[in-house]
């Protein structure tokens, strides 16, 4: 019986299951050569949302963050398309350490140092910087309450809830939706506790993941993040995108910083032109199949 291809990846431990559904063609291959290809995963059109939580679970699955697909682009200009399943199965905009796996794994099978990602928010320009990491252009923050979205009409730099010691975020979309809490130090912060809460809050029609920050220079930030659909995560890589954004627009940091993660370092820019900027490592862990039950 054919089973499913996956790789494992991870940026900066924030991990994924990739599994590839382009037909076993590759990238840049016409659909003639994906009709003929004997790709690994060339049966399997997509995966449901029951079968992305089975495969996420870290007890009985492969165990993972988040599900990413890859599937054949939509756009001319792209070379791939990449599709987001959270842990409990839900799927979502954008992830922005899945993004640079994406674009290593799609350098490695082109020998290309540039690709375009294309997604369900647009497309995405990567880059292999020359130490090794990958730089993607996360495309606009957005900043309007609409766009956030929050549930009523406010000004995005200062939301006004509050859960114990957390209050006033700064609503940022990269993508999906962030809320930015400032804090004197994010260690002292019970993620666990508030993260499911305020991810939940009612001001957030579509949910939203919670960053707690700590600006430690204009240049430095700590961020701890609870991702909604997950739960605490070693690094989300639109959370720092919005952590940035978000410290930049209350003057606390510069356009550009090195957000410091539980799992690592991401350097991120706010360009003038309103795009952020990610660079940071991506890891391939091993490729395996899944087991059959899986998907059953
Ligand atoms: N880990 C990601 C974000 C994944 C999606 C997020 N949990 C959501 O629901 O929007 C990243 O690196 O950006």
């Amino acid at each position: 019986m054919q089973t499913t291809a996956f790789t494992k990846m991870h940026g900066l431990g924030n991990d994924f299951a990739v599994i590839d559904l382009r037909g076993g063609a590759g990238v840049g291959a016409s659909a003639k050569d994906a009709a003929g290809a004997a790709g690994a995963n060339g049966a399997l059109a997509d995966i449901t949302d029951a079968q992305a939580k089975a495969i996420a679970d870290r007890r009985t699955g492969v165990g993972c963050d988040q599900v990413i697909l890859l599937e054949r682009p939509r756009a001319k200009l792209a070379d791939v398309y990449m599709r987001i399943r959270n842990a409990d199965g839900s799927e979502v905009e954008a992830c922005g350490n899945g993004a640079r796996c994406v674009a290593a794994l799609v350098m490695a099978e082109t020998g290309r140092n540039h690709v375009v990602i294309e997604s369900v928010v647009g497309l995405l320009d990567a880059e292999a910087a020359p130490d090794g990491r990958i730089s993607v252009d996360m495309g606009e923050a957005r900043l309007d309450w609409r766009e956030i979205p929050v549930a009523k009409p406010l000004d995005t730099l200062h939301l006004g809830i509050e859960l114990g010691p957390l209050s006033d975020p700064v609503g940022v979309n990269i993508g999906n939706p962030h809320a930015v809490f400032f804090v004197p130090d994010a260690e002292a912060i019970d993620v666990a506790a508030l993260g499911p809460v305020l991810e939940r809050h009612p001001l957030f029609p579509e949910k939203a993941n919670i960053e707690v920050a700590t600006v430690l220079s204009p240049t430095l930030i700590r961020m701890r993040v609870w991702e909604r659909g997950v739960g605490i995560t070693r690094a989300c890589g639109t959370g720092a995108c919005a952590t940035l954004v978000a410290a930049h627009r209350r003057k606390l940091a510069a356009r550009k910083a090195t957000v410091r993660l539980d799992g690592g370092e991401l350097e991120i820019e706010w360009l003038p032109d309103g795009h952020v900027r990610m660079t940071g490592p991506a890891t391939t862990s091993f490729t395996g199949r899944l087991d059959a039950s899986l998907l059953g």
